[in-house]
């Protein structure tokens, strides 16, 4: 199987400043996931290497640069599939750290159940030699402390913000599908509000038959529409193509309840899928040598994978 990356810096409406540096981040994070499985690693060390380096990354709403609750503080939610055996982990309100993503896969490995959250959640990483970061409160940057503040003085509406949760599916060379999702949820969330992204089934799913998606957007709409494995399992009962499910039901989905989202997939033969309904979503792809980006509806790039990253400005 030829292995393929994809991934999103999340659905929402990003203004021209923050635009180059999202695109940037996601050809990034495109590389470092395509590097593993050039390498021959797998599709679940690759979607981990790919969120990881979003996570990092200050332009998005994930790990360092999380968007903040009402109160102040990051508390962010990831969740992990493996399309080969449909293991998951997910984790709910983890605080300091700075990489979710690769708690949620100890979670998958190692904890004998699906999902943590809570002060057993917080035991189990320090039993697994994750180290929490001290002092708190070095994930917040001034840019979410000033989303946050204009939050508070808007008509305080969950619906309006950049969104920038990060998400990777991958297949490797054996044909195994891996989906991994990782976001800081929702700027002025209520302290212990969950969102889709660890919902399995709703922010992220992967079975090698089926294929893999990563959601983001609107989460409190997602997870009443099971939307990751809804348009999945739609296209198998149909026999259609996941993109054309994609875009229909992420319509179906607003047109009922409300809310934008976005996704990034791949089916089980490994043909990409990229569906928005919201302004804007950072995407982007690396297979063999080239990568594909965008983030305005129908944008849509290419460039050589050795290339430094793009400069542009949204259309
Ligand atoms: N920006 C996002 O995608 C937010 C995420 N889906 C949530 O509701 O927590």
């Amino acid at each position: 199987m030829e292995p393929v990356l994809i991934l999103h810096g999340g659905a929402g409406t990003v203004s021209e400043d923050r635009a180059a540096g999202k695109l940037r981040g996601v050809v990034l994070a495109a590389r470092v996931g395509y590097q593993v499985l050039a390498a021959n690693g797998t599709a679940l060390e690759a979607v981990v290497q790919a969120v990881r380096s979003m996570e990092a990354d200050r332009f998005f709403n994930a790990g360092y640069g999380s968007v903040l609750n009402v109160d102040g503080d990051v508390e962010m939610d990831a969740s992990i599939m493996d399309g080969a055996t449909r293991a998951t982990g997910s984790l709910s309100g983890i605080r300091d750290l700075l990489h979710p993503i690769s708690l949620s896969r100890e979670v998958m490995l190692h904890s004998g159940h699906n999902f943590l959250i809570g002060e057993g959640l917080k035991a189990f990483a320090l039993e697994r030699g994750f180290r929490f970061l001290e002092p708190p409160g070095q994930l917040v940057t001034q840019y979410a402390k000033d989303s946050l503040e204009a939050w508070k003085e808007s008509d305080q509406s969950y619906r309006n913000g950049e969104g920038g949760t990060v998400g990777a599916v991958a297949i490797d060379e054996q044909g195994n599908i891996a989906a991994a999702t990782s976001t800081g949820g929702v700027t002025g969330k209520r302290m212990g509000r969950v969102g889709d992204t660890p919902i399995i089934g709703s922010g992220t799913f992967a079975d090698n038959a089926l294929g893999g998606i990563s959601l983001t957007g609107d989460g409190d709409i997602i997870m009443k529409v099971c939307l990751a494995f809804d348009v999945l399992r739609t296209a198998q009962l149909t026999s259609r193509d996941v993109q054309s499910v994609a875009d229909e039901l992420l319509d179906a989905m607003s047109a009922a309840l409300g809310g934008t989202a976005g996704l990034v997939g791949l089916d089980g033969a490994g043909n990409v899928v990229v569906a928005h309904n919201s302004q804007h979503m950072a995407w982007a792809y690396q297979r063999g040598d080239t990568v594909a980006y965008g983030i305005s509806k129908d944008d849509f790039n290419l460039q050589p994978a050795n290339e430094n990253p793009p400069f542009v400005s949204l259309v």
